[in-house]
C-alpha cells in the first residue's frame, strides 16, 4: 500500500496536488513514496510538533510549565508521598488563610488562583472553537486560521476579564459587533470590549451584576476634591467619580430614571464645601422644588417658582461669571477655588421647562443665552453648570456640545444615546434603553482615557439622607438669616467652627426649613452686604485674585 492509499484515509487530502494536506498535519507526501517513507515523516514531524509545542507552552505559560514541571521532578526525585504531603499542606495553610483573613486571602490568594482555574478550565479549551463559531478567526496562509490569543485572565468574582491581543487584520470593532452572541455563548448578561492599547484589549465578562441593588448614600466626604467627586459606583466596584472643575454637566434620562440621585449625590459630595463658603450652589427646580426644595438651605441662590425668577437667576449667574472672568483677567488662567472667589455651580433640573417647553419667547431666549454664556465661559472663573433633561435632543438641548460631561441615564431609544455621549457610543455598549425602568440612578458615562462607555449607578440619598444633609451643610449665606453669627464670619471660618457655629444655629426654636431659606430680595440684600464684608476682610489677604 502507498500513501496514495494512505491519502484517503485522512482528511482534507489534495488530489489535485497529490499531496497529503491536513489543517492538523501540514505534511506534504508525494503518492510514489512508500509507506515507510511516509511512516518516517509521520514521525518527524510528530515530534517537530512536540518540541515546537512544548517550548511553546513553556514560553506561554511560564509560571504554570514551572510548577509543573517541578513538581514532575520532586515526584521523580522522591516519589509521591512528600509531595502529596506538601500539596496537603498548602491547601491547609491557605484555607486557614482564607478563614482568618478572608479578605487578605481574596486579594493575594483567591482571585489569583480563581482567574488561573478559569483560564485553563473555562477560557482556554474553548477558546479556538468559540472564535471560529463567532467568525473571529483570520486565515493569514490557505492552511493556517488564527483567533485572537487570551494573554491574561483576571477574574474580581463579579466579572472575568480576558486581555486578548489581535490578530492582524482584526479591529476591536469585530469584537464589539459579536458581544450579544458572545454573552449568550459565555452565559453573561454582559460582555464588554475596551480597548487599552493598538492590538489589545480586554473583554469584560459580567458574572454578577454589582449594580443590581440600591447603592445607599455615600459619606460625606471630610475634604471633597472638586476633580474628583465620589457619586456611586462603576460597574466593576470602583468608585465613579465625576469632575465638576472645569466642567460642565449634562445629565439626560427618561422620567423615573433616577436624575434626582444624581443630582442628590453631587450635593452631598461637596457638603462640606458648601457649607464652608468654597462653593456655591444657584439652583432652579422648575417641577416647583419637587427635587431641590428639601436640600434649599444649601443653596447661594434657588427658585422654583415663577418661570421668571428662574430665569433671573439664571441670567445673573451668567452676569457674575462675566464679572469674575473679567476681575481674573491677567492673573493666571488656573482657577483656584477659595472662601473669597468660590466656585459656582449652577443647577438646573428639567431645562426644558425653561427652554423648549417655555411658552414665553423672549424668557427662553435669555435663558438660552445665558447658558450659553456660562458654558462657554464659565470654566476659567470657576462656573460650572448641572442640567438635567429628560429629551437630550436637539430641540431641547440644541448646545449639547457645550457640555463636556455628559451622563446618559435610562433613555427611550437607542438613537438618544448618541445623542447624549456622541456617535459610536451605544456600538459600544451603551444601551441606555435597556436599562430596566427599576434600576434608577443606573447609567453610562464616559471616563477619561477610556473610549468605551462605563457603566454607573448613582447612589442615593433617601428622604432621610437628603434632611440631614440639608441641616448639617447649610451654605453660610443661607445659614445667615437665622444664624446669630455673621455669615461672613462664618464663611472665614475653618471648616471645623463653620460646623459649630451652624449646628448651634439650627436649634429647636430656628426649624430649618423656611428659617434658613431665602428670598430673592432678602438674599440679594444680604448678598450685597455679605460681598462688600468680605471685599473689605479679603482685600490685604486674597492671593486668589
Ligand atoms: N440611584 C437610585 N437608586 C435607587 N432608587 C432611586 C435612585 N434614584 C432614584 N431612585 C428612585 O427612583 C424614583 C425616580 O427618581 P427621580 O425622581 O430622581 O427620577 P427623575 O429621573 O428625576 O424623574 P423625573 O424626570 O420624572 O422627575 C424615585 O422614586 C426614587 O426613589
Amino acid at each position: 500500500m502507498t500513501s496514495s492509499h494512505l491519502r484517503f484515509l485522512l482528511a482534507d487530502a489534495d488530489p489535485a496536488r497529490r499531496v497529503l494536506v491536513s489543517r492538523r498535519v501540514p505534511l506534504a507526501v508525494s503518492s510514489d513514496d512508500t509507506i515507510g517513507q511516509t511512516l518516517w515523516a509521520l514521525a518527524g514531524w510528530a515530534v517537530r510538533a512536540g518540541l515546537s509545542g512544548a517550548l511553546r507552552l513553556v514560553l506561554r505559560f511560564p509560571r504554570t510549565m514551572f510548577a509543573v514541571l517541578s513538581a514532575l521532578l520532586l515526584v521523580d526525585r522522591v516519589g509521591w508521598v512528600l509531595p502529596l504531603l506538601l500539596a496537603c499542606l498548602l491547601a491547609l495553610s491557605a484555607l486557614v488563610w482564607r478563614l482568618a483573613h478572608p479578605g487578605s486571602y481574596r486579594l493575594w490568594l483567591g482571585l489569583r488562583l480563581r482567574s488561573w482555574w478559569l483560564r485553563w478550565t473555562r477560557y482556554s479549551p474553548r477558546w479556538g472553537r468559540l472564535m471560529r463559531a463567532h467568525a473571529l478567526t483570520v486565515k493569514p496562509t490557505e492552511e493556517v486560521e488564527a483567533w485572537p490569543r487570551i494573554l491574561r485572565v483576571r477574574s474580581t468574582g463579579a466579572a472575568d476579564s480576558l486581555l486578548l491581543r489581535l490578530r492582524d487584520g482584526q479591529a476591536p470593532e469585530d469584537l464589539e459587533a459579536k458581544v450579544i452572541p458572545l454573552a449568550h455563548a459565555l452565559g453573561s448578561e454582559d460582555v464588554r470590549v475596551r480597548t487599552v492599547a493598538p492590538g489589545r484589549l480586554w473583554l469584560d465578562i459580567r458574572r454578577r451584576d454589582l449594580l443590581a441593588a440600591t447603592i445607599p448614600a455615600l459619606p460625606v466626604p471630610a475634604a471633597p476634591d472638586l476633580s474628583r467627586l465620589e457619586i456611586g459606583r462603576c460597574d466593576d466596584g470602583s468608585p465613579w467619580l465625576l469632575r465638576l472643575l472645569g466642567t460642565h454637566v449634562l445629565v439626560a434620562g427618561a422620567t423615573d430614571a433616577g436624575k434626582g440621585s444624581v443630582l442628590q449625590s453631587i450635593l452631598r459630595a461637596l457638603a462640606p464645601l458648601i457649607a464652608s463658603g468654597v462653593v456655591e450652589v444657584w439652583a432652579i427646580d422648575p417641577k416647583g422644588g419637587m427635587e431641590l426644595y428639601p436640600v434649599r438651605s444649601l443653596f447661594t441662590r434657588y427658585a422654583d417658582e415663577s418661570t421668571k425668577e428662574m430665569a433671573d437667576l439664571l441670567t445673573d449667574f451668567a452676569r457674575v461669571t462675566r464679572e469674575r472672568s473679567t476681575a481674573l483677567k491677567g492673573h493666571g488662567r488656573k482657577f483656584t477655588p477659595s472662601v473669597a472667589t468660590p466656585f459656582r455651580l449652577g443647577i438646573v433640573d428639567e431645562f426644558a421647562f425653561l427652554s423648549a417647553y417655555q411658552p414665553d419667547h423672549t424668557l427662553a431666549r435669555e435663558v438660552d443665552s445665558a447658558v450659553q454664556i456660562i458654558c462657554s465661559q464659565g470654566r476659567a472663573p470657576g462656573s460650572a453648570l448641572l442640567v438635567a433633561v429628560q429629551d437630550p435632543s436637539k430641540e431641547v438641548v440644541p448646545y449639547r456640545q457645550l457640555f463636556p460631561t455628559r451622563i446618559a441615564l435610562r433613555l427611550d431609544e437607542p438613537t438618544q444615546v448618541g445623542m447624549v455621549l456622541g456617535p459610536g457610543a451605544w456600538e459600544r455598549g451603551a444601551r441606555c434603553e435597556e436599562i430596566p425602568t427599576w434600576a434608577h440612578g443606573t447609567g453610562y458615562v464616559k471616563l477619561d482615557g477610556r473610549r468605551e462607555p462605563v457603566r454607573v449607578r448613582a447612589a442615593y440619598p433617601d428622604d432621610d439622607d437628603v434632611a440631614a444633609l440639608a441641616a448639617g451643610y447649610p451654605a453660610p449665606l443661607a445659614a445667615s438669616r437665622s444664624l446669630p453669627v455673621a455669615s461672613s464670619v462664618a464663611a472665614t471660618r475653618p471648616l471645623a467652627d463653620l460646623s459649630s457655629a451652624i449646628d448651634g444655629a439650627f436649634t429647636s426654636d430656628t426649624p430649618l426649613g423656611d428659617g434658613a431659606y431665602l428670598g430673592d430680595d432678602e438674599l440679594d440684600a444680604a448678598w450685597a452686604e455679605f460681598s462688600r464684608d468680605f471685599q473689605r476682610r479679603n482685600q490685604t489677604s486674597n492671593s486668589d485674585l
